[in-house]
């Protein structure tokens, strides 16, 4: 069913980058920011393997500490705040659209009666959700907002996706991972869910697959 394994009950979705196009944006805006203040990013690279997915501060730690630079919680905090304002401009500049593939495969799990969650690093899925209208088929939300007020720990590690399944009171084996950023996949495989599908945004369908993805699709689409 949907292009999934017998036995999936449950749907754990990323956001950026899977459901809606919102992934360009932060790439976008977190290159604008690390060259303001010094530190030339390059997308294809640095974006992809230090940034993608993560929790907004694990990605300035991590792209920093590839440059072997290491600066103190309040200007971590400081380059966050920038590049958040940043995201939100553009967000507001150019408008926000969900996919129309990943909102058709919405509409068939819903029909399916199979149960829905958002599974996100980001402090703005809520309002992104909502500007989408995609809130309507979530039952669940994990986001960062969510992720901070339990103390979580964020992607690649597979807490927040755990979370969401026990939320849906499905077992990790019973619930696929639906995710584009190699640290989502990863989140994917540590967490033994039944299946992960790596959503190829960025021309990296062999990264997905190496990071733990099972299948790789250039839209849900496919899976229909
Ligand atoms: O800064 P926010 O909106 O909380 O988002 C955190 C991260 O959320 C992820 O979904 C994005 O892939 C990252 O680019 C982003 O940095």
């Amino acid at each position: 069913m949907l292009g999934l394994p017998g036995g999936i009950q449950a749907l754990l979705f990323d956001l950026d980058g899977v459901l809606t196009d919102t992934a360009a944006v932060h790439a976008k805006a977190w290159k604008q920011t690390f060259e303001d203040e010094g530190y030339p990013f390059d997308i294809a690279t640095d974006y992809v393997k230090y940034v993608d997915g993560k929790a907004r501060e694990d990605g300035i730690r991590s792209f920093l500490a590839s440059r072997d630079v290491h600066l103190s919680e309040s200007e971590v905090t400081r380059i966050g705040t920038v590049k958040n304002d940043l995201v939100l401009r553009l967000i507001r500049e150019q408008g926000v659209e969900a996919y129309e593939g990943s909102r058709r495969y919405l509409e068939a799990a819903e029909q399916a009666g199979l149960k829905r969650a958002l599974v996100s690093s980001s402090n703005n899925a809520e309002e992104v959700l909502k500007v989408t209208g995609i809130d309507r088929f979530m039952q669940e939300r994990v986001d960062g907002v969510v992720k901070s007020e339990l103390g979580l720990n964020g992607k690649p590690a597979p807490d927040t996706f755990l979370e969401a399944a026990k939320r849906l009171g499905v077992e990790p084996k019973h619930a696929a991972v639906f995710e584009d950023a190699l640290a989502g996949v990863q989140a994917g495989r540590a967490g033994d869910f039944g299946y992960v599908v790596g959503v190829n945004r960025a021309n990296q369908a062999e990264a997905l697959k190496q990071h733990g993805a099972d299948v790789v699709v250039d839209d849900l689409a496919e899976l229909l």
